[in-house]
């Protein structure tokens, strides 16, 4: 924890890095905590190993690799689309199903199933370094896998559609998006708990 001089010493907001490669992961996550936020979050762009295993065993290993970078308070995520009828694949790997398939794709790969559920997992997992104790946020948001529609611009969202919901979260404004998503759950939580630290 580092501290500030502002006529009285007082202690300042704890710094998390939040290792990704996806700009957008991050600028969801820094709309979603808004301005009153209990530690303050930069982002560092490093080129992580993404071992295989379960969402948590890959996120824990995500965020202890990105330690051992980071000295200090690191933030990590894994992002998995998990397709009922396909026993949750492709999971953690849908970033390699997405860059050879397209959404079309991954609409496709549905085809022969009457069932086109699918559930998207964002998982947060965070350390204060490298030889602390790793922390998972999680959050889930039910869904069904449309033929896609809306702007190409993130990854799977033209062809998930939320539960209750009858746009993609392409078709979503941004806000409305962050309002609701996998993301939103997972972040809450993680701000939950520095709140509950500093209480
Ligand atoms: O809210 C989302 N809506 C649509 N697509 C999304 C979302 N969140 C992640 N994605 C995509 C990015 C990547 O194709 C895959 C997750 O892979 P994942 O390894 O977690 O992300 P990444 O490699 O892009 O960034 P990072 O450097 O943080 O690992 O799903
Ligand atoms: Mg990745």
């Amino acid at each position: 924890m580092a501290y500030r001089s502002s006529g009285t010493l007082r202690k300042m907001v704890q710094q998390v890095v939040f290792v990704t490669g996806n700009a957008r992961k991050f600028e969801e996550m820094t709309q979603i905590l808004g301005p009153d936020v209990p530690f303050k979050l930069t982002s560092q762009n490093i080129d992580l190993p993404e071992l295989q295993g379960d969402i948590i065993e890959i996120s824990k290993k995500k965020c202890r690799e990105a330690s051992k970078f980071v000295k200090g308070p690191v933030v990590v995520e894994d992002t998995c689309l998990c397709f009922k009828s396909l026993g949750d694949l492709p999971g953690p790997y849908v970033k390699w199903f997405l860059a050879k398939l397209g959404p079309e794709g991954l609409y496709k790969l549905l085809e022969a199933w009457e069932d086109k559920s699918a559930t998207a997992v964002c998982t947060l997992a965070y350390t204060e370094g490298e030889d602390k104790e790793i922390l998972i946020f999680q959050g889930i948001t039910e869904g069904v896998i449309v033929d896609p529609r809306g702007p190409r611009d993130f990854g799977w969202d033209p062809c998930f559609q939320p539960v209750g919901y009858s746009q993609t979260h392409a078709e979503m404004t941004r806000e409305e998006k962050n309002a609701i998503s996998h993301r939103k759950k997972a972040v809450l939580a993680m701000r939950d708990y520095f709140l509950s630290k500093q209480s």
